[in-house]
């Protein structure tokens, strides 16, 4: 990390606009980070937070494309480089959920969305505090029981799981509700939105075009639950190519004949789309006993036994002790604060502006990162130390 040179500072100073986020007259604050030839350079108004990169070797500015969910705005931010490849921002004054975030500037998604663009790309992933469940994706042929058997889950456990609501440009089914059961969409729209990376995964199954946006898996941990994703196989492929770190369920039939009378006595699909249904079934039930993508495969038989079975694979069943979610806790960060890094630890001095001998300090482990963009960064683990002067006194661990 370093400072921007000069001319850099007066060139954003005359008020050159980011057209990835606003224009820097209106900025209260800016940090530049160096990496290699490249300076990062972020900066944040009362509006938006816009990132701008000046390349040495070339002596040109780079307006990168922005993925992930920007953070909202701020009263400024710190900034410092993790790894050379994701530059850690603390944002001042923000509220205790929404305070570290990260640019990633070099991680392997950032790599491949530079290839899919064929130019410069950061993305924004925000910070999770403490070790939240993985997400789980359940993956199965149509008819199979997976809404099912995610209905029971969720009625048992409300407050432990939130569903991933996908989108759609299948027609909504008579008793389906918009926003609850898919997002329903048109197909331009949602093709401009997987243009633009908004989707973690995206698939055409049946005929129609089905995805997960990276709002929706945000949306269920930002409510500090564990998230769960009904999706195709293709889609669990792209998942697990993703740095999501889920756990994957394929679930079987007992045979084509007791999926084709569910998928007929279910009512919901005309006779061309049910014969498209079986058809694929075939397929997809190969590809999910031999892929290799799966950590569980299921059959749903009898269907209180396999939700029995779907628990204990996550934990549920009081065999393993991950059955108590926790939620993920926040840090209440004062915008009055300085950073430092060493090793893995970034060091947070709060009230360092008003030169008080005595501060209080909080240390942010960064050594176990988990997930990052597209989607939230995981594993933070968060330490206070009450009140030093010279030494350390109390050590609180917050995660
Ligand atoms: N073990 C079971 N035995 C008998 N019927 C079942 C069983 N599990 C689910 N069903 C029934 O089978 C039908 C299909 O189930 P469900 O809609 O949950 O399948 P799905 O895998 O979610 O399908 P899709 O992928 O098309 O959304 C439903 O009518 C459901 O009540
Ligand atoms: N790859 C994805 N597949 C999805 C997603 N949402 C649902 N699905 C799969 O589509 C079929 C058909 O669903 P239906 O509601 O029309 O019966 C089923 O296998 C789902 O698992 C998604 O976001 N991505």
């Amino acid at each position: 990390m370093g400072e921007a040179p000069a001319f850099i500072v007066d060139n954003l100073q005359n008020g050159n606009g980011f057209s990835n986020g606003f224009s820097l007259k209106s900025r209260d604050c800016e940090t530049t980070t160096v990496i290699g030839d490249k300076t990062y350079v972020i900066a944040g108004s009362d509006e938006s937070i816009g990132v701008k990169i000046y390349d040495r070797s070339t002596g040109n500015w780079l307006i990168p494309a922005v993925r992930g969910i920007e953070p909202r705005p701020c009263k400024g931010h710190s900034a410092v480089l993790l790894n050379e490849d994701r530059i850690l921002v603390i944002k001042k004054g923000s509220s205790s959920d929404d305070c570290l975030w990260f640019l990633e500037v070099d991680t392997p998604y950032v790599r491949e969305q530079k290839k899919v663009v064929g130019a410069e790309v950061v993305a924004w992933s925000k910070g999770v505090i403490g070790n939240v469940e993985k997400p789980v994706v359940i993956t199965g042929p149509s008819g199979v029981g997976k809404g099912t058997l995610i209905s029971m889950l969720m009625k048992e456990f409300p407050s432990m799981f939130g569903f991933s609501v996908s989108h759609t440009t299948r027609a909504p089914r008579a008793m389906e509700k918009d926003g609850v059961h898919y997002h329903f969409t048109e197909r331009s729209v949602m093709e401009k939105a997987i243009k633009d990376g908004k989707f973690l995964e995206f698939a055409s199954v049946h005929g129609n075009l089905y995805g997960t946006s990276v709002e929706a898996v945000e949306a269920v941990a930002d409510a500090g639950k564990r998230c769960i994703l009904d999706i195709d196989v293709q889609g669990a492929r792209s998942v697990r190519a993703s740095p999501l770190d889920a756990i994957f369920i394929f679930i079987c039939p007992p045979s084509m004949e007791e999926l084709e009378e569910r998928l007929r006595a279910r009512g919901t699909e005309t006779e061309d789309q049910i014969l498209k249904r079986l058809r694929n079934a075939k397929e997809e039930i190969k590809q999910g006993k031999s892929s290799g993508i799966f950590d569980h495969i299921l059959y749903n038989d009898k269907l209180e036994e396999c939700y029995e079975n779907l628990k204990k694979h996550l934990g549920l069943d009081g065999s393993i002790a991950t059955n108590h979610q926790t939620s993920p806790k926040g840090i209440d960060l004062p915008a009055d604060h300085s950073v430092s890094k060493v090793a893995n630890k970034v060091i947070i001095k709060c009230g360092a502006a008003e030169g008080k001998a005595s501060k209080n300090l909080m240390v942010l482990d960064v050594s176990s990162l988990k997930g990052g963009a597209p989607g939230r960064t995981r594993g933070l683990q968060v330490y206070t130390v009450d009140s030093f002067s010279d030494g350390l006194n109390g050590v609180n661990k917050l995660s």
